[in-house]
């Protein structure tokens, strides 16, 4: 079966060279605190090619650098300092943002939204990737064909599901991210094992849709352990790695008789990809060796094995490298789509539909909705009979603004460091600008983010008793969402900046705590040195607001049974103050725009791998 989607030009990027390519980390020796860093290679001098119409197989055993080279091929590890080194050209040239949004790239772990069904899922994707001159109803037959293509149509209405929900079978979602890559016809098509844990079956199924893209042109690169020798031999180029070097690298069918010329050769008939395997781990029983050679130790025979390919194989590599280059010299490159597939509000759009959807149980959960309207219940019984008493009534105030100052940026402050990964993955496909992601996610929390207060405060300004004026209650209310949206705006930077939940919680509860505290409620004689923290506290802004829309300087109040005062001049109130309330609101808008620009700027740093 051959895959018909023809959305792009199949020629953008799929002659793939990789040449001499070393990869780096640093590490710290263990046991010392103060060790030095030293450098580890992860590839040690890795070359091939893969051209339009070929799949190849990366093998070795686990921790040899597979997905480490292929990340690198698919432009996913940053060069810092001389990390990287050699030469990767993709039909020529250097990998390039462009180039991004015209290959696909599968990762192991398969980052998928737990609550959208299948073909919510690819709908989303093809709406998002494929490009603006296609109509929605293409794309989504587009969507449609792969979910055909991949045998997904007997769980297209199923959920995704995830760790807390249980939603289609791991092979099925292996599939979908698959689809997802496969969507948009990509000339290049990367893959981070994509059958590990499925039966051989599927397996199998996975491997004959993407050699179906191989006659179609396409160029697929894929890591992969232990195919069986039916898959085995449907590679038509393996490169073998052990260690971070390679010992093999040609066409699947040449590579037993390369291991038996150069000494190696299985004792009993068995399938090539474990006798590889075997050999890359230096495991394998050898025949027409003798037993001293047997006994040989693991190390040098690892280094008979890579001189062997040094020795046999890296001349044949260098010579198909530059046979390729002259090739190349000719061909005139295709335009490359350098621009985003789809304008900046088709991107809105769909993210806000596909955020809307996705959060739909979280945003209206019973659970959040129970837990406000009994906190709520609870103040409106506890102030019910406050009608008059400043203290309990300031009390009030100073309370509702302190819950909502807490509550929405511990909501907010998960949002993007559990998003992350999603991020990650669609950020480094180029699917769309993190400012139309950004927009969404403001938008798609609005709702819930603005409701919940709005009952809060009905049922508590209400029950406290609180001053019986239409003004009153909504600049009460229009104060208080203000504040709702700066302190989410604050989780979400706080989570943004610091991508790591326990650290940003606790830096989140230190913050909110001495912002309540120098709110002007508890505390009167704040010594000079610290009082400047009211004037960063979102809940000293919003208290001064709320005071203001409930007294107003001449109002009085019964102090002793004898004698009435200023209201003015009640302690809570008098810190805190009726002038500057313009102040007052421009740094609550200030804080609205402030906070949501660091979570952007924070954002940004996500997106490419390294
Ligand atoms: N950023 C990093 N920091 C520390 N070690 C790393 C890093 N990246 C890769 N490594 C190490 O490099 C080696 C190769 O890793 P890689 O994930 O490429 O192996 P692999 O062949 O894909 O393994 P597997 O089959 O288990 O996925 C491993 O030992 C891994 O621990």
């Amino acid at each position: 079966m051959h895959l018909t989607l023809s959305v792009r030009d199949g020629e953008f990027c799929g002659r793939v060279q990789f040449e001499d390519v070393v990869y780096k980390i640093k590490t710290k020796a263990k046991g010392s605190i103060n060790a030095k860093q030293s450098e580890r290679a992860i590839l040690k001098g890795i070359s091939g090619a893969v051209l339009p119409g070929e799949m190849l197989a990366m093998l070795g055993p686990s921790g040899s650098g597979k997905t480490t080279l292929l990340t690198t091929l698919g432009g996913r590890i940053r060069r810092v300092g001389n990390n990287l080194d050699g030469s990767i050209t993709y039909n020529g040239r250097p990998f390039s943002n462009s180039l991004k949004r015209n290959m696909g790239f599968v990762t192991q772990d398969d980052v998928l939204y737990p609550h959208l069904t299948v073909t919510e899922t690819l709908v989303y994707t093809a709406l998002l990737r494929l490009p603006s001159t296609l109509s929605r109803q293409t794309k989504v037959e587009q969507a449609d064909a792969v979910i055909a293509q991949l045998g997904l149509a007997a769980c297209r209405n199923s959920i995704i599901g995830g760790p807390l929900v249980r939603g289609i079978s791991g092979g099925e979602r292996k599939r979908v991210s698959i689809g997802q890559e496969v969507l948009i016809n990509p000339s290049l098509l990367l893959l981070d094992e994509p059958t590990s844990g499925l039966d051989s079956t599927i397996a199998g199924r996975i491997v004959s849709t993407l050699w179906d893209l191989t006659k179609g042109g396409k160029t697929v690169v894929m890591t992969i352990h232990q195919p069986s020798s039916r898959l085995f031999y449907m590679f038509h180029k393996v490169l073998l790695l052990s260690d971070g070097n390679p010992i093999y690298y040609g066409k699947a069918s040449d590579a037993m008789d390369y291991f038996a010329r150069i000494g190696y050769a299985p004792t009993v008939a068995m399938n090539p990809a474990d006798f590889l395997l075997d050999l890359a781990n230096v495991t394998v029983m050898l025949a027409g060796i003798s037993t001293d050679d047997a006994r040989e130790d693991r190390a040098s025979t690892k280094e008979a094995l890579v001189s062997a390919y040094r020795n046999h194989l890296h001349g044949q590599v260098s010579e198909e490298l530059s046979g390729i280059s002259k090739q190349l010299k000719e061909y005139e490159p295709d335009k490359m789509a350098t621009e985003w597939c789809t304008t900046w509000c088709e991107q809105f759009k769909v993210l806000l539909q596909r955020d809307l959807k996705e959060r739909k149980h979280e945003s209206f959960s019973g659970l959040k909705i129970a837990q406000v309207l009994l906190v709520a219940l609870l103040a409106g019984f506890l102030w019910l009979h406050s009608g008059g008493h400043v203290q309990d009534q300031v009390g009030l105030l100073f309370f509702v603004v302190g819950f909502w100052s807490f509550y929405p940026v511990f909501q907010a402050i998960f949002t993007f460091p559990l998003e992350r990964t999603m991020l990650t993955k669609e950020r480094s496909s180029g699917m769309y600008r993190l400012s139309s992601y950004f927009a969404a996610r403001m938008v798609a929390d609005l709702p819930m983010e603005l409701i919940l207060p709005i009952i809060f405060v009905t049922i508590t300004y209400w029950m406290g008793s609180l001053k019986p004026v239409a003004a009153s209650f909504f600049t009460n209310l229009a104060v208080l969402l203000l504040s709702v949206l700066v302190a989410q705006g604050l989780g979400l930077a706080l989570g943004a900046l610091v991508m790591d939940l326990k650290a940003a919680t606790t830096l989140a509860s230190v913050l909110m705590l001495s912002f309540m505290l120098a709110g002007g409620y508890f505390v009167q004689n704040i010594p000079p040195f610290i009082a400047w923290i009211k004037y960063i506290s979102l809940s000293y802004y919003a208290f001064k607001l709320q005071i203001s829309s409930q007294y107003s300087p001449s109002d009085t109040y019964q102090c002793t049974p004898v004698m009435r005062c200023q209201v003015a001049d009640f302690p809570s109130i008098k810190l805190v103050g009726f002038d500057h309330q313009g102040m007052a609101l421009a740094a609550l808008f200030l804080m609205l725009f402030l906070y949501r620009l660091v979570a952007y700027l924070g954002l940004m740093r996500v997106g490419v791998t390294g």
